[in-house]
């Protein structure tokens, strides 16, 4: 419309305008380009994730397609003659090696098994419940369940977390996860960024005692003194050189155990000279006087006798530390000098229970002093410890390897193996009366805590200790005629 030279439009046009989506303009070509990229694409992904499935999971997924392929080509009855030659064979395999028919196939059932039945089925409720899911916006973030592995005793289930997620929030929900998977415990740790792995527990590996291995056969290696299994069924290896080391447990516990154990694989190491043994014990002998051969140097009391035993250990680390100074940092064989291993049965008998304030106080100074420059000049601190208080745990940030036996409370783990080791798992208030020796280990340098279970040294054993040591008897050598029947009778 004209309206005095000026042009409106009668009636604008208010509809919206109709959207094309961008894809409409791109040209034929590229379009077509692009499907076959995605076409590649799906098809290397599915065929990785295929593969990868049948890695994880060969028995459920190899075993039916070859049935299938079996019965298709050759009928029914060459497939069922097929599987019975199969269980025959495994019979077989089972009773030759049983070890490796559990772990190559037993295992692998049972994984498959669990993971279809047990922790697919439950995942995503389970992760929702535990608020270990997050929903944002329309999208929900959920962990992923990954590799799920099976060991008869635990189910080892890897998880990838979602973002912002720390591994805090699973180890806070321990309990609750073990029981939604039916497990007696569920312990946590981190693999790396994002993938954290689960322990399901479902029995105690450690439940047999594990007996002392033949005396002098192991070949010693100072670094790795074995002491036990560990629950996982690898060898207990406790590092005494450049350590120190401090065991914990109620009475009854199996404190003794872990120390004849390391007594025992010493031994032939302390009769060649190359380990020299020295022990404070401050319960009459009770402990150490079993076997009283193997020390260099014995103290039964808590008195002065063993503060000033004590104290000539502390001059003899300073001595030795300023000969070595700049020569070397860690002691080894060539130094002709030998390991010393100071043994002390109760030391808060020795540094917090002794009534004499000045005697208590020398002693602290020099336990002090051998434990925290001991590690270089080759002097060990073992110290035993059965009431975990706070005058003996202040000395617990000097040892390197901290094990905790049967504790009564939880507060207590925490004072031994230090802020956070329970929450990954260590939980040595939970061990059984029932199961003496059983610890858990926290060495330096070492997230992850390990369960284990010393040697069981028995009073037979004991004996045979003493054997060992027991200075070989000289007898003079028969020169009358009835000499010899004398020394025969
Ligand atoms: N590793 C083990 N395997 C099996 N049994 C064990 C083990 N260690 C200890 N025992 C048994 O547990 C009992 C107590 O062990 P032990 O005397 O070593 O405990 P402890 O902690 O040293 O006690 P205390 O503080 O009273 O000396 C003993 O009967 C012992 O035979």
């Amino acid at each position: 419309m004209n309206s005095g030279g000026k042009w409106v439009d009668p009636a604008p046009f208010e509809g919206a305008r109709p959207r094309v989506p961008w894809w409409v303009l791109v040209p034929g070509k590229a379009k077509w380009l692009a499907a076959l990229v995605a076409l590649v694409w799906a098809v290397v992904i599915g065929g990785v994730r295929l593969v990868l499935v049948v890695v994880r999971y060969p028995v459920a997924t190899l075993v039916p397609a070859s049935a299938a392929w079996c019965w298709w080509h050759f009928g029914l009855s060459p497939l069922v003659l097929a599987l019975l030659s199969l269980v025959a064979a495994l019979l077989l395999w089972f009773g030759y090696d049983r070890a490796s028919f559990l772990r190559w196939c037993w295992f692998r059932l049972v994984t498959e098994w669990r993971r279809a039945t047990v922790y697919v089925p439950r995942w995503r409720s389970v992760m929702r419940l535990a608020d270990l899911a997050k929903r944002e916006r329309w999208r929900e973030y959920r962990p992923r369940l990954r590799r799920v592995r099976s060991e008869g005793w635990r189910d080892r289930v890897r998880v990838r977390m979602i973002p912002a997620q720390s591994p805090d929030a699973w180890e806070l929900r321990r309990d609750g996860l073990a029981h939604s998977f039916g497990a007696r415990s569920c312990r946590v740790r981190v693999l790396r960024p994002r993938v954290l792995e689960l322990d399901f527990v479902h029995a105690d590996p450690l439940v047999r005692p594990v007996p002392v291995p033949a005396l002098g056969s192991a070949e010693l290696d100072l670094k790795r003194v074995v002491v036990g299994r560990t629950e996982t069924g690898k060898p207990w290896r406790l590092r005494l050189l450049g350590s120190q080391l401090l065991v914990v447990g109620v009475p009854g516990a199996g404190k003794g155990s872990v120390l004849w154990s390391l007594v025992w694989q010493l031994a032939p190491a302390v009769r060649a000279g190359l380990v020299r043994l020295i022990g404070i014990d401050p319960k009459g002998g009770m402990e150490l006087g079993q076997c009283p051969d193997a020390f260099d140097r014995l103290v039964f009391s808590n008195g002065a006798d063993a503060v000033e035993l004590l104290e000539e250990i502390a001059a003899e680390v300073k001595e030795r530390a300023s000969r070595y100074r700049g020569i070397r940092r860690l002691w080894a064989r060539d130094t002709g000098e030998p390991l010393t291993v100071l043994v002390v049965d109760e030391l808060a008998d020795v540094i917090a229970y002794q009534p004499d304030r000045q005697l208590r106080e020398r002693a602290a100074r020099a336990v002090q002093t051998i434990a925290s420059q001991g590690r270089a000049p080759g002097y060990v601190l073992v110290g035993l410890v059965q009431d975990p208080r706070k005058e003996v745990v202040g000395f617990r940030h000097l040892f390197t390897t901290r094990v905790a036996l049967r504790l009564d409370e939880p507060q207590q783990v925490d004072m031994v193996l230090g802020d956070g080791v329970r929450q990954r798992g260590a939980a040595a208030h939970e061990i059984a009366e029932d199961t003496p020796g059983v610890a858990w280990v926290k060495q330096d340098g070492q997230r992850e805590p390990d369960r284990a279970r010393a040697f069981h040294v028995t009073d037979n054993d004991l004996a045979v200790l003493r054997d060992y040591f027991r200075p070989a008897e000289v007898r003079p050598f028969p020169t009358t005629p009835g000499g010899a029947e004398e020394v025969a009778a």
